[in-house]
């Protein structure tokens, strides 16, 4: 269905994830989206395709979403989903963004096991088309709904489908948290370049620019990450004495590790609450 206008949506939580993929699915061309937030919504009011309530109640009862876009928190999911069972007894997709929630809990919640349910997880480069999601569907799911979600997700960056669920858990950690450890190493270079010295305002662009610039290098090659970094780094030179210290066996070779599995770890135990 690549190029056709995207059917009525019903987005629940209009934040920062719900709010990137939905600029997205507008670029991408959208029938008709009403969208629950109980907040202010950031796009534009007078874009006659999108309607905002501010409660799931006040959804028209003549509005008829071929698919319901989840993007509250995990911990707000029990605000939701038990009022959705009407909706996904008439077969209506149900595509979840909540961190750690699983296709089995949220059947459970919503109170219809054959419930068609999608869970996803992007990340917050899809404010720029950049991001990048896996996602898992449930048995219940038919190809059409297993083609619109991918709709919905590439339009905001690259999609991967797994079939084993449990590989959510370490994709959340990885790729869904991942631009928050590449943002704190901004935090730090730009930090560290202030301490020797060099005016804020050139600490902050050397730090932008270096991972903005990484970025597209690693973008434009096959290149392996390892090749990449030894190409930066001399024999004697400067970088080796950095990454002596970055890659002691206690420092990131560790941290990163340990890192991965607490945010894992935290997925899996959202998944139980
Ligand atoms: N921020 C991130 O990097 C990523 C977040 N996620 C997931 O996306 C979901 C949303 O996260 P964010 O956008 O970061 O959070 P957010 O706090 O920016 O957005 C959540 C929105 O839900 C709204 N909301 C709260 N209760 C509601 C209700 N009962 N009905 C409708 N809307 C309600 C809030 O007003 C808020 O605007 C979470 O489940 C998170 O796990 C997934 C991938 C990455
Ligand atoms: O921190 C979180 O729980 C969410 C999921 C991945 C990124 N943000």
């Amino acid at each position: 269905m690549t190029g056709a206008v995207l059917p009525p949506l019903l987005l629940i939580g209009s934040g920062k994830m719900g709010g990137a993929m939905m600029q997205g699915w507008l670029e991408r061309g959208i029938s008709e989206v009403v969208v629950v937030e109980p907040g202010e919504i950031s796009l534009c009011k007078a874009d006659g395709r999108i309607r905002h309530v501010r409660t799931l109640s006040e959804v028209p009862a003549e509005f008829h979403p071929v698919a319901i876009i989840l993007a509250v928190k995990p911990q707000q999911a029990g605000e939701v989903l038990p009022y959705l069972s009407a909706y996904a007894t008439a077969g209506v997709l149900l595509l979840s963004i909540m961190a750690g929630k699983t296709l089995s809990r949220m059947a459970a919640e919503v109170g219809v096991a054959q419930a068609s349910l999608v869970r996803a997880m992007p990340n917050t480069p899809a404010a720029v088309r950049q991001g990048f999601t896996c996602a898992v569907a449930s048995g219940s799911v038919d190809q059409t709904q297993r083609e619109l979600s991918d709709e919905l997700l590439s339009a905001v960056g690259d999609v991967a489908w797994v079939d084993d669920e449990a590989l959510l858990d370490p994709v959340t950690a990885i790729s869904g948290g991942g631009p928050a450890y590449v943002f704190l190493l901004v935090e730090l270079l730009e930090k560290a370049g202030i301490e020797h010295g060099l005016p804020p305002e050139l600490a902050r662009r050397l730090a932008r620019k270096t991972i903005i610039g990484s970025g597209s290098l690693l973008a434009a090659t096959d290149l392996d990450a390892e090749i990449l970094r030894r190409n930066v780094t001399s024999p004697k030179g400067t970088t080796e004495r950095a990454l002596q210290v970055l890659m002691a066996p206690d420092a990131w070779p560790s941290a990163v590790p340990q890192a991965i599995e607490a945010a894992t770890s935290r997925s899996r135990q959202l998944g139980q609450s």
